[in-house]
């Protein structure tokens, strides 16, 4: 199989843009990245256009699930572009004289975890670095079996301290997430399986047709217990962020009961509210 070999679905693309695709199908929102030379590496031009489709798939009420993945088969995603890496981040533009760079990524991540629909890596080929800390944010990983994953941080300069170090360490355990960034060794699909990094591992050939089956099996479901369920598990390990996520999310249900309405309304008729009308529940 080559690389433009894997589409089982017909995908609907939406949106203009550069380093990604944006389709859809049937519930379920695609973003590719498409930086297939560089290994699908991000720059800041990417991860702002996945930021933005994200924003699409969230506020698409037709879609229920996302899938994140990379053109073609060799990788998922290398991470930060390390020819625009400069002094102070990621640039936008390397070499103007006084660009500031930053972690876009930062801000990604911290979406990804809180959008509120489950968000499912699709990976085949290398998930490295930065690349393999956002299959470690998205809620399921489904690895084609010629997946390879690691990171890099301590080789190139970097590392991650936040969930690419606290998230691996509680999926994997503390040894062996020290092991994965002291060593910056690469993990083949099998043994990613067996650490608790993978969902499951396919035949590369089946990858999109299998990762659209577990998508159309969580569409089948609530959507607002999906919702819930990922804001539920987020909820200790997120801390108060995390319950947040959760509070608002009961606050959300809250608002559609005659308890809230009535606050709601006697606010707008200028009167006092009715409160007694409502059981002290046990
Ligand atoms: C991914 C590889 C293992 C693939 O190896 P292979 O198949 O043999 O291909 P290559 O010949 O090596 O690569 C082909 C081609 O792609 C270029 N390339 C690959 N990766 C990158 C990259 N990340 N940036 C730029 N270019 C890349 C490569 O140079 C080749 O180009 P040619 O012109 O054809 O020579 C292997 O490629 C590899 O190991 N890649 C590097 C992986 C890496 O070190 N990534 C960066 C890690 S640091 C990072 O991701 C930062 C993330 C971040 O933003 C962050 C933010 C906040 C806190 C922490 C972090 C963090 O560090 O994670």
């Amino acid at each position: 199989m080559d690389d433009e070999e894997r589409n089982d679905v017909d995908w609907t693309p939406v949106g203009e843009f550069t380093d990604i695709a944006y389709e859809h199908n049937d519930g379920i929102a695609k973003i590719t990245i498409c930086r297939p030379d560089v290994r699908n590496a991000f720059r800041p031009q990417t991860l702002v256009e996945i930021s933005r489709a994200l924003e699409y798939a969230r506020e698409d009420p037709s879609i229920g699930v996302i899938i994140l993945t990379g053109q073609g088969t060799k990788a998922f995603c290398s991470g930060g572009d390390q020819r625009v890496r400069g002094d102070t981040g990621y640039l936008t533009e390397p070499g103007t004289s006084g660009a500031v760079g930053r972690f876009h990524v930062t801000d990604l991540q911290v979406q990804i975890r809180r959008l509120p629909k489950p968000v499912v890596a699709m990976v085949a080929g290398y998930a490295i670095g930065g690349g393999h800390v956002l299959h470690l944010i998205c809620d399921l990983t489904i690895a084609a079996d010629n997946a390879r994953f690691g990171q890099t941080g301590p080789r190139v300069g970097s590392f991650d301290g936040g969930f690419g170090a606290g998230l691996l360490a509680q999926l994997v355990g503390s040894k062996k997430a020290k092991e994965v960034w002291f060593l910056c060794r690469q993990y083949d699909a099998t043994q990613a399986l067996e650490m608790g990094l993978v969902n499951t591992v396919v035949p590369l050939a089946d990858l999109e047709a299998e990762t659209v089956a577990w998508c159309r099996e969580m569409l089948e479901l609530s959507p607002f217990a999906l919702r819930a369920s990922k804001a539920s598990v987020h909820a200790a390990e997120d801390g108060l962020a995390g319950i947040q996520q959760l509070a608002h999310d009961a606050n959300l249900l809250f608002y559609g009961t005659a308890e809230a309405r009535e606050g709601r309304e006697a606010f707008k008729e200028k009167r006092r509210p009715e409160f007694e009308r409502f059981p002290r529940r046990a």
